[in-house]
């Protein structure tokens, strides 16, 4: 059985009509998505600005329901949040009150678990994502990877099966772009997590995913899903040796195919509602 189904979801919004209030037209973001993701798989998902990635991303989360279909987690409608789902959101979200310690903690204050042992199960996480001696800092003093790091740590910490992850990069220079990417490919060998990532970024896309969902411009419906796999080498294959290769140009360049013409109709649609 799928870890996570999308049964034909629809997700539509009301239209802002100030002046005719009753008149209001429904403006859809989400059309017949359907998308299975396996127990333990990374999926990426890409697509043009406002074909619908974040509002996929919220229904999985719990935090908004389809307007028509079903999101099934092990089997059963997803109805609202849970401990079983963390997300990470590109701003980092934390305390800033709070040092990175108490930052991770506090994901785990929800979940019951006893003080003493919350405090040893934050430590292992933030050692996880490279924070040891870093504990005591507040968000203020740490830089925006480190921040990042922080909020995987914390989404980390309770232990949800399912990671869901919404440009959680975007905002961070390249370079550590490229080593929080290094670390979450780590972190997903490691703990065996289902990730759902969204990206504007190609290579980003093909060097996490195992499979890489495409996207239409609005409405958003699934276009394609490329399955990415780096062969025998596989796991161990990291890096500018991996970003390099052959087989990564090829990936990349399929993947910015199918982004191109719907990213060209995403620019056609703007032009067209400015001129109205
Ligand atoms: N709560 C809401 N009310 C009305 N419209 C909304 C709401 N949330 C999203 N939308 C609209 O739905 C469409 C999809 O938005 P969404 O944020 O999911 O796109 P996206 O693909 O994540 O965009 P981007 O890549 O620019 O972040 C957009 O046109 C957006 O304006």
């Amino acid at each position: 059985m799928a870890k996570i189904v999308f049964e034909d979801v629809t997700k539509t919004f009301p239209t802002k009509d100030r002046k005719n209030k009753r008149n209001r037209e429904q403006f859809t973001a989400l059309d017949g998505i359907d998308l299975e993701i396996g127990a333990g798989e990374f999926v990426v998902v890409v697509g043009p600005s406002g074909c619908g990635k974040s509002t996929l991303l919220d229904l999985l989360g719990g935090l908004t329901r389809p307007t028509s279909g079903r999101i099934l987690l092990d089997g059963k409608p997803v109805t609202g949040p849970g401990l079983d789902r963390g997300i990470v959101f590109q701003q980092y979200a934390l305390l800033p009150w709070r040092t990175a310690l108490g930052n991770v903690e506090f994901g785990l204050e929800a979940t019951g678990v006893p003080r003493r042992e919350r405090t040893a199960r934050a430590r292992e996480f933030l050692d996880l994502v490279g924070l040891t001696g870093f504990e005591d800092r507040h968000p203020h003093e740490l830089s925006g990877g480190m921040r990042q790091r922080v909020a995987i740590a914390r989404s980390l910490a309770y232990d949800p099966d399912v990671l869901l992850m919404d440009e959680p990069f975007a905002a961070l220079d390249a370079q550590t772009r490229e080593s929080l990417q290094d670390e979450l490919r780590r972190i997903w060998q490691r703990t065996g997590k289902t990730i759902v990532f969204i990206t504007h970024g190609i290579e980003e896309a093909v060097y996490l995913g195992q499979k890489v969902a495409v996207m239409t411009s609005r409405p958003g419906r699934v276009k394609e899903i490329v399955p990415v796999s780096f062969g025998a080498r596989g796991d161990g294959f990291l890096g500018e040796e991996l970003r390099s290769s052959p087989e990564f140009a090829r990936y990349r360049h399929e993947v910015w195919t199918l982004l191109h013409d719907e990213v060209a109709r995403a620019q056609q649609l703007e032009k067209e509602e400015a001129t109205v």
